[in-house]
């Protein structure tokens, strides 16, 4: 279980994020949307323990996050190309995170394999820095770097931006694979409605810093986030 109490982020005395409480059961696949700068790479950051809240706390399986540091051990994230080594191969890289998660090279190379279509020859093997590679296979790397070692929670920020649709329909495939027994925690951030609502199970909607929907995905969902991110356009229309 990951829970946030009183979670909140000032910066100079402006509210960017302001959560009372959020619980997100172990196994649950969860997607955050919001428009530009609604808070959710704000929320990840201080789950990660990158920015520290104004006030509140995150737990991540009871381990208080700004506090304890064993929740790494579990716990596995692509946010953004920060993530990644410039000047490592991705074999590199994915054998340097391979060591942080006590995987060996064979472990490594064996979940690699399960990745083929996914990087669609255009990773392994190119003797290519991870700085030289396209934005979208900057992303294809961190993702699957982010499953190296079977984490119980994985977080990623908007996987499916700068990738191609196939791709971005194998990632929903790898998805809601790793989602299926329920054990996994996936957090997702996506400005891609229909991408999150097929593979998330729950759905939460920032606006302005504040949790305003909380959602178990249903067929009616996708038509719910559509209209509350019209509501400003028929306002206007209507105005
Ligand atoms: N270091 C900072 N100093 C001041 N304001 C900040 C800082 N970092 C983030 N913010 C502000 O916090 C708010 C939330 O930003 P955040 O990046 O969490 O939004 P987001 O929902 O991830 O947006 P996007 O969809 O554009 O990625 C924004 O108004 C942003 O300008």
């Amino acid at each position: 279980m990951i829970t946030a109490t009183n979670l909140t982020k000032k910066y100079n005395g402006t509210t960017v994020l302001n959560i009372e409480h959020l619980d997100i059961p172990t196994g649950q696949s969860m997607g955050l949307v919001g428009n530009n700068g609604a808070g959710k790479t704000t929320f990840f950051s201080m789950l990660l323990d990158l920015i520290q809240p104004t006030t509140g706390n995150i737990f991540n399986h009871e381990i208080t996050v700004s506090q304890n540091e064993e929740w790494k051990e579990f716990t596995s994230s692509f946010i953004d190309e920060s993530f990644l080594i410039g000047y490592l191969t991705p074999e590199e890289y994915f054998y340097f995170i391979g060591d942080l998660r006590k995987q060996n090279k064979a472990d490594v190379d064996a979940l690699l394999l399960t990745f083929e279509d996914f990087f669609h020859d255009e990773i392994l093997g190119k003797r290519k820095y991870l700085r030289d590679l396209s934005k979208g296979n900057q992303k294809k790397v961190g993702i699957v770097a982010a499953l190296i070692g079977s984490p119980k929670v994985i977080i990623l920020d908007e996987p499916f931006a700068n990738l191609d649709p196939t791709t971005q329909i194998r990632l929903k495939k790898i998805i809601k694979d790793l989602t299926a027994q329920k054990e996994t925690t996936i957090l997702i951030s996506s400005h891609d409605l229909i991408h999150v609502t097929e593979v998330c199970e729950r759905i939460v909607l920032l606006d302005k810093g504040d949790l305003v929907k909380d959602l178990m995905t249903s067929t009616a969902t996708l038509d719910e986030l559509e209209t509350y991110f019209s509501k400003d356009l028929t306002l206007k229309e209507e105005a």
